[in-house]
């Protein structure tokens, strides 16, 4: 299955911390990179006041098992430091799980599609630049999605980029 992940960062380095993550994922056998979004510069959505984040999107294939990608996804962002303060509160990195194949679940550990993704620009707008053909399962093109959504405050970072893992 191909799965698509989102990566935010709003404390330290937080392009080291997305290249960081992009590294670690594909850095065991199993998973093969598809694609990277270019970054963009969010402001934050929800909880306490805090800094602008760092946001892109990759995406992978061969994932068997969304379980065992969750618990990577969740090994990488303590790896980097993540302290799980406050709900939506500032991270030095965050990893979601945004679509793995056609799978649905409601699952509160591991919600598929992510339940708030088709409403974040800083999710759909990378999304449809690493695959401008992007479907969200259950609600449609990306493309479409993003009509929908308030874009002002996603701006591209054009003097940043991340590297496909080597
Ligand atoms: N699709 C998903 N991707 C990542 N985590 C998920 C997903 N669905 C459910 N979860 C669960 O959500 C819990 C909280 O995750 P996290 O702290 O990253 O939330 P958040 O990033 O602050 O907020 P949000 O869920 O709105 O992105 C995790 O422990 C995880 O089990
Ligand atoms: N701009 C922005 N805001 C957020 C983000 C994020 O990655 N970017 N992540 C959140 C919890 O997942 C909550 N708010």
């Amino acid at each position: 299955m191909r799965a698509v992940l989102a990566l935010g960062s709003n404390l330290g380095r937080r392009i080291d911390h997305l290249q960081g993550a992009v590294d670690a994922l594909f850095d065991a056998p199993g998973l093969t990179f598809v694609a990277v979004s270019p970054v963009y510069e969010t402001d934050p959505v929800g909880g306490p006041e805090q800094g602008p984040y760092l946001n892109a999107v990759v995406i992978a294939d061969g994932v068997h098992d969304a379980r065992t990608l969750l618990d990577r996804a969740q090994s990488i962002e303590n790896a980097f430091g993540r302290e799980r303060i406050e709900r939506w509160g500032p991270r030095t990195l965050d990893v979601d799980l945004i679509a793995v194949g056609d799978l649905r679940s409601d699952d509160p550990e591991l919600t598929l599609p992510h339940p708030r993704a088709h409403e974040r620009a800083f999710v759909l707008v990378p999304w449809v630049r690493a695959d401008p053909d992007a479907v969200l399962p259950g609600r449609g093109s990306v493309a479409a999605l993003l009509a929908e959504v308030d874009q002002r405050g996603v701006r591209p970072r054009t003097d940043l980029s991340l590297v496909p893992p080597a």
